[in-house]
């Protein structure tokens, strides 16, 4: 059981078989007390031991040598014509015996390169103070990390500039490396190292500049010799562009065996990132394969180039040793929604077992909107002497999404205040999470049952249904679906304007539960994508609910506005507010 499997049918993340690692070693994981160690080395017995248990992971900042693998590695074709500039590293670091780990040789030493506090905890007084700055339209104060204007619309695209919005924290992990160098910064797409089909494919996507984490991500991922990155960018910035370039621009085409691995917590969300692959790498030779339960075939060899899918079946598959895919020719491995990855008790056993199998050169890229502290400590000892891009803790929600709660009078009142909220849901799109699959598929009968037009999705599901149904609200077909945590993360479908939790997402038992902050941000991360206006609706029915709020509130240093669904003035107001939210510029 995993903290967020407490109840029998509430929803797990991946719907494979995952065990829980950290019962099984019988090790509790520590807080850390630095929140970003700059070396892979830990004092901590407990995190070394456990490390060394799980195995393919080192405690130690000189980790072992890699050439007697790298010696049975075959060598890239030289002539790829996708390669000629992105790729050249590669290859004379795969050639070089003396550069053959280049990762996790350097000294694990951090430059930071703006002076920003980036990673300091806003003390609770601080937290005090946003709350009091609340506007009296109750939606919360303005952009906080500095420029304003920065935060104004871009006229012609409805959208909100990236320039200084979204604010990233980069630590390189080379002390020799030049903070001040343009290598560190790409303000187009041109002046990075990609090859010309992938801008091809860049520019048919709509892109037509990079976003922040974009900017600060690409060229530290694209640089030679590969080096790890840990990066952090709120939802809806742009990350999977930044990784999916990665793996575009260092697996060789003319090589037809995978050489990149991407894990995600759900297969909606790798499906999601193959088509991002695809849509990118279109002027490419470059072929995916969706690594999902079912997706692939004992004892048939996979000779696309980039595998993307969920960990216990890439664990599956890799664990057959060259039968599926020859690991040693993996130089890129992926973690979409890296905290949740390695997560001790969730995903994590899978994803550490698939690191184990895999060459010690491979460049590991983790990615994700949040990265608490304990996770953190992980992270690094799973990308050692990675650069790091974290956001500024108070930064970590998106300020283009208004947060709200509509308070109930008891469970029942949940359900009445949600049907009564289907117009406002359907200005747009949106997305109502809830903890239990059963409630998912009974507040679905409910308002259909109502005459109200909505489908739901949950782990329980089936495949086919599933694929189904995220694809029939992907083209707006269906305008209100009903989930669970399955969706909670990385899904991105630009309409959705509203996001409602109606029931809180929380960690542990439901005697002892806490609000699980992450998800909440993940959750309310499936509005406001690339800029766009969103906004959410948390419902409270009870004491604790109340209590679970005021904590989150807390947390994010965020006020919410507070809506009462006894009030038809507020509900009122609430239905003019959601649609003055919805339209038009923010
Ligand atoms: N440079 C760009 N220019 C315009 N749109 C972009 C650019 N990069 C990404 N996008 C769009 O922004 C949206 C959000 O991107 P993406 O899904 O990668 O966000 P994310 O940061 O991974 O979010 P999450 O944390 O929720 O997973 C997508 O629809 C994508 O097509």
């Amino acid at each position: 059981m995993t903290p967020k499997d407490w109840a029998d049918d509430v929803e797990d993340d991946e719907d494979e078989a995952t065990s829980d690692l950290a019962k099984r070693l019988g090790a509790k994981l520590p807080d850390p007390s630095d929140a970003e160690p700059t070396s892979t080395t830990t004092d901590s017995p407990a995190v070394a031991s456990l490390a060394s248990r799980i195995g393919g992971l080192s405690t130690d900042a000189q980790p072992a040598p890699v050439a007697s693998k790298d010696k049975e590695r075959p060598r890239l074709n030289p002539q790829a014509p996708l390669f000629a500039r992105s790729l050249a590293g590669v290859k004379a670091d795969r050639t070089t015996p003396s550069s053959a780990a280049p990762a996790e040789d350097k000294p694990a030493a951090a430059t930071t390169i703006p002076a920003a506090p980036a990673t300091a905890t806003p003390s609770s007084d601080d937290k005090k103070e946003k709350a009091a700055e609340m506007n009296d339209d109750g939606w919360g104060p303005g952009p906080t990390n500095g420029d304003d204007a920065s935060a104004k619309m871009d006229a012609a695209s409805g959208l909100i500039s990236s320039d200084s919005r979204f604010e990233v924290e980069v630590k390189l992990a080379d002390l020799q490396a030049d903070p001040n160098s343009p290598l560190y910064s790409a303000k187009t797409f041109e002046e990075l190292p990609l090859h010309k089909d992938l801008l091809k494919g860049i520019y048919a996507a709509g892109f037509t500049k990079p976003s922040k984490i974009q900017e600060k991500a690409l060229p530290l991922l694209l640089a030679n010799p590969p080096t790890n990155l840990i990066g952090q960018s709120q939802s809806g910035t742009g990350k999977t562009a930044a990784f999916t370039l990665d793996m575009l621009s260092r697996v060789d085409p003319a090589l037809m065996t995978p050489q990149a691995i991407c894990v995600a917590p759900s297969r909606e969300l790798a499906r999601q990132i193959q088509e991002v692959v695809d849509k990118l790498g279109q002027f490419t030779q470059i072929k995916t394969f969706l690594a999902v339960p079912q997706s692939w075939q004992r004892n048939v060899k996979i000779d696309k180039h980039i595998l993307i899918g969920t960990p216990g079946t890439i664990y599956d598959m890799i664990s057959r040793r060259g039968r599926i895919f020859d690991e040693k020719m993996i130089r890129v491995f992926v973690l979409d929604e890296a905290d949740e990855m390695i997560q001790l008790q969730g995903l994590g056993d899978q994803t550490f077992n698939i690191k184990k199998l895999l060459p010690p050169d491979t460049q590991h890229v983790l990615f994700s909107a949040t990265f608490p502290d304990h996770v953190r400590t992980f992270a690094q000892l799973f990308a050692p002497n990675a650069n790091h891009i974290y956001l500024k803790q108070e930064e970590v929600t998106v300020d283009a999404i208004k947060q709200l709660y509509l308070v109930c009078d008891n469970e029942e009142g949940k359900f009445e205040a949600l049907s009564r909220l289907y117009d406002s849901m359907t200005i747009g799109q949106s997305i109502v999470f809830v903890k239990r699959r059963t409630t998912a598929d009974d507040i679905a009968n409910r308002l259909i049952s109502e005459g109200h037009a909505v489908a739901s999705l949950h782990g329980e599901k089936d495949h086919a249904n599933r694929d189904e149904t995220l694809d029939g609200f992907r083209n707006g077909k269906t305008k209100v679906l009903i989930t669970t945590n399955v969706l909670s993360r990385g899904i991105d479908i630009q309409q959705v304007n509203m996001v409602v939790n109606y029931d809180i997402p929380t960690i542990g038992p439901d005697s002892n539960s806490q609000p699980d902050l992450e998800t909440y941000i993940h959750r309310i991360g499936r509005t406001g994508r690339f800029g766009r206006k969103g906004c959410s609706v948390t419902f409270v029915h009870d004491q604790r609910s109340q209590d679970e709020v005021n904590e989150i509130m807390e947390l994010t240093g965020r006020p919410m506005k507070k809506i009462d669904a006894s009030n038809e003035d507020d509900l009122d107001k609430l239905d003019k507010a959601l649609k003055a939210a919805m339209k038009g510029p923010n």
